[in-house]
């Protein structure tokens, strides 16, 4: 095993010669190759949310890279980069490793899934986003306080879960393939929550939170109730959040309604994380043609107005709606596409929940010489 020094040596031998000078100008070219790495999900550069662990050079350059927010699934792709422009093969290893301090007992962020009006497909996102994040690499929990209509447990196939109590303060949560969950739908039966009134509800939904016994957690995503109530609004200004993803149908009424989220976090000044585009088209695997049943980019053109991240288009497709029915997860094989979608989305996420904080994250580059 070679180590980075090589490189420049063009020698397959350990060249002692080599100068502190040539050492740092690859250590830079690396930096500098990070920094040019898809601006779309990383926007001021990889570079800065990064720390090259290790750099060893052999025949293929070995790179061990920690990565500050959710986007593992990028090994590839940096990989790949890296090797073309060094010339050279890239062995790329990657570790997700979140640098901010916890926020809110264990959890470093918590992320509030909101929708103006109810059956947009509020929860169905909530989930496939909490399982992208940790598709990419990181520690992740879902807290359904969708009071009105818990569908978690159901999404999740949990529906006959019962929480056990830790002792006698806190509840432990369920486990769904290292998603750690908890929901009001545990607890109660079909119709007492309904009729549960604002501070009732969200006195019991802080308490859901707050005496759940989350593991270590980078991101707690939270299925709220929908609208834009007393409920939601006590919640979006008790919870310590990092930011909302608001999720809406393209069509006007849904669209009205979700400005009025906007505008409600706005208020309490959580920050939008982004806005999901649900049920955006209808592609016909008949005929191939493409529907847009509830008009077109009307999420898109909000996200713009409002100048947020538009996070994805997400379209009317019969596998969201079976794999939610049978509380199984998309398929990486069989679902490559909506796969993608979500994927992206969690890292438009996880990305602006890191540069959002990280004004002054250091940023620490070891390289090492074995
Ligand atoms: N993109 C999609 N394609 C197909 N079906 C979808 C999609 N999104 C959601 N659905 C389906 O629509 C229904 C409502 O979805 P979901 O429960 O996620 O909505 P919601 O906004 O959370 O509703 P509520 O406000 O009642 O909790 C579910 O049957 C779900 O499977």
């Amino acid at each position: 095993m070679f180590n980075i020094k090589n490189l420049f040596s063009g020698s397959k031998q350990a060249d002692k010669a080599v100068t502190e000078g040539q050492e740092s100008a690859l250590f830079t070219r690396i930096n500098q190759l990070l920094a040019d790495y898809r601006s779309d999900i990383f926007p001021v550069g990889l570079q800065q949310a990064t720390s090259l662990v290790s750099v060893t050079d052999g025949d293929t350059i070995k790179v061990e890279l920690l990565l500050h927010f959710a986007a593992s699934s990028e090994q590839p792709d940096i990989a790949k980069f890296l090797s073309d422009k060094l010339g050279k093969q890239v062995a790329l290893s990657v570790q997700v490793n979140l640098l901010e301090p916890t926020r809110h007992k264990n959890i470093k962020h918590i992320v509030l899934v909101a929708s103006g009006k109810g059956g947009v497909g509020k929860s169905t996102s909530a989930v496939n986003l909490a399982n992208a994040l940790k598709q990419n690499g990181a520690k992740v929990g879902i807290l359904d306080a969708d009071i009105y209509g818990p569908s978690i447990p159901l999404l999740l196939g949990l529906e006959d879960a019962k929480p056990e109590a830790k002792d006698d303060k806190t509840l432990l949560p369920m486990d769904k393939n290292g998603l750690a969950t908890q929901s009001i739908g545990f607890l109660l039966g079909k119709e007492d929550a309904t009729v549960w009134r604002g501070p009732m509800a969200s006195t019991a939904l802080m308490q859901l939170l707050n005496e759940t016994s989350w593991p270590a957690l980078d991101y707690l995503v939270v299925d709220m109730p929908p609208g834009t109530g007393d409920i939601q609004l006590t919640m979006s200004q008790k919870i310590p959040a990092s930011g909302a993803v608001i999720v809406t149908t393209p069509q006007d009424l849904a669209l009205a309604d979700a400005k009025k989220g906007i505008d409600m976090f706005n208020k309490v000044k959580v920050p939008i994380v982004g806005l999901i585009e649900n049920m955006s088209y209808f592609h016909c695997q008949h005929c191939n043609g493409v529907n847009h049943i509830f008009g077109e980019d009307g999420g898109k053109d909000l996200a713009q107005h409002i100048a947020v991240p538009l996070l994805g288009q997400v379209p009317l497709a019969h596998r969201i709606r079976q794999v939610g029915e049978q509380g199984e997860f998309l398929s990486h094989n069989a679902d490559k596409a909506l796969v993608a979608i979500y994927n992206r989305a969690a890292k438009l996420v996880a990305s602006h929940l890191f540069y959002q904080g990280s004004g002054s994250n250091p940023v620490e580059i070891i390289i090492t010489d074995d």
